[in-house]
């Protein structure tokens, strides 16, 4: 049949919760690293998400990479495409959301695109045009710290009218309340009036399967993953019984854990593993310094239990991470201790670790694209947006679970391994 959805993902932990879901919804997918290569068997795949790390990169790249990830879907057959970005918005001053969206809208011929990044299962709500995370508008919420993205606007129709070089216009709950037939009636109104996106209202999964429909014939989509949820069906497929997906594994397996995500919802799953299991804290002094923490690292993992999962995380505080960007740079300490968790788990796996859990998304990106991995196929929901995976190309196959940093319970850690077996 060929991939009837094409989806195009600002960075790895959002490919696999977009996956998830739209595999969830009965669709088989298949998620890609970067553009897929040929070591990447997509087989009968419906939905193929390709997986880019162009969130925090220069406008150009990110648009060039996005248009070559189209192109590839294009070939594939895809019948309609997805930007997928993250359920906070988080984009630099500069993007990327915008010139994205605008290069795929403009190479798609797109008369409208929406752009939706509720997710209300994770308390992402759009409500007259501003997005919330669970009570608090955007920019009072944690996201207001981000180390690379901080989001200090709430108001969706002005953060991507700054960003996109065409008009924007608002779909309020109201007349997504009213269903598929006013929705599509409002992006009638919306094309007339000259407007090129339709940022539209969505606080409940109701109105995300009725803008599902009403968006039946739209070339290209953006938002977050809980947009994908009323895609599916638009093909006739019906979700499967969610015991197809299976155990992950049946045996215990090495296992560590990576953090290199700030956010409130990680640094409280960490305090909960560090009083669990044996860990270490990577010190971004100690890197900039050119000690060699990196092989220390390593030499303390090797000497704990192989039974116990290990945590190395440089995951700081706001106030933390502040006095190091004031030291080494924005950009520089977030890219130091990437690389130094990629170089961590290289070497971790190397050892012998077969099932790495990683919070972050530029962290994920960094360390899946280090261990040379290139597409991974989708299993078990650990909680909502992050599933299990098994890496594809990979001559001994990982278990890999990448969690967004404001994703997950308090005890996500513990959930994970508990489903894992
Ligand atoms: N101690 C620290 N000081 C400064 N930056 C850090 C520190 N620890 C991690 N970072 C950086 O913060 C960024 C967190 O982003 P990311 O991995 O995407 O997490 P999230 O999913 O929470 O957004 C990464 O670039 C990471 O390297
Ligand atoms: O949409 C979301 O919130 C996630 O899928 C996502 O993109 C996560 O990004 P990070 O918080 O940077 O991991």
């Amino acid at each position: 049949m060929g991939v009837l959805l094409g989806i195009i993902a600002d960075d790895f932990t959002g490919a696999t919760d977009i996956a998830s879901i739209i595999a969830s919804e009965g669709m088989k997918v298949v998620m890609t690293i970067g553009i897929p290569s040929a070591e990447v068997d997509i087989g009968t795949a419906e939905a193929v998400v390709v997986a880019l790390k162009s969130r925090t990169i220069p406008s150009a790249d990110a648009v060039a990479q996005s248009l070559t990830a189209l192109e590839w879907l294009k070939t594939r057959g895809a019948q309609q495409i997805v930007f997928k970005y993250c359920s906070t918005f988080d984009s630099t001053a500069a993007g990327n959301i915008g010139p994205v969206a605008d290069a795929l809208a403009d190479a798609l011929g797109a008369s409208i695109a929406v752009v939706c990044p509720a997710f209300p299962k994770n308390g992402r709500t759009v409500f007259n045009g501003h997005l919330f995370v669970g009570r608090q508008l955007l920019q009072d919420s944690p996201m207001k710290d981000h180390p690379l993205t901080p989001m200090r606007k709430s108001d969706l129709v002005a953060l991507m009218a700054e960003q996109s070089a065409y008009p924007v216009a608002l779909v309020p709950h109201e007349v997504v309340s009213a269903g598929e037939p006013a929705i599509v009636a409002a992006f009638e109104a919306a094309i007339k009036a000259g407007h090129r996106y339709a940022v539209v209202d969505a606080f409940n999964d109701e109105h995300l399967r009725a803008l599902g429909r009403a968006v039946r014939d739209h070339r290209l989509l953006t938002g977050g993953s809980a947009l994908a949820m009323g895609l599916p069906a638009n093909f006739g497929i019906r979700p499967r019984d969610a015991s197809e997906q299976g155990p992950v594994s049946g045996r215990a397996l090495r296992t560590a854990i990576l953090s290199g995500s700030c956010s409130a919802a990680t640094r409280q799953q960490l305090a909960r593993a560090r009083l669990l299991w044996p860990s270490l804290r990577i010190d971004i002094d100690a890197l900039f310094a050119a000690k060699p923490v990196v092989e220390e690292a390593l030499a303390w993992a090797a000497a704990q239990p192989a039974d116990q999962p290990v945590v190395l995380y440089g995951s700081a505080d706001p106030a933390e991470v502040e006095s190091n960007q004031g030291r080494y740079g924005r950009q520089q300490s977030g890219e130091m201790m990437e690389k130094a968790l990629a170089e961590i788990a290289r070497g971790l796996v190397a050892g012998g670790v077969e099932r790495l859990l990683v919070a972050g998304g530029e962290t994920s990106g960094a360390i899946i694209s280090a261990l040379g991995i290139r597409g991974l196929s989708i299993g078990t929901e650990i909680a909502p947006g992050v599933p299990w995976t098994t890496t594809l190309s990979s001559s001994r196959p990982l278990q890999v679970a990448l969690k967004s940093g404001n994703f997950g319970g308090p005890d996500f850690f513990e959930r994970a391994l508990e489903i894992a077996g």
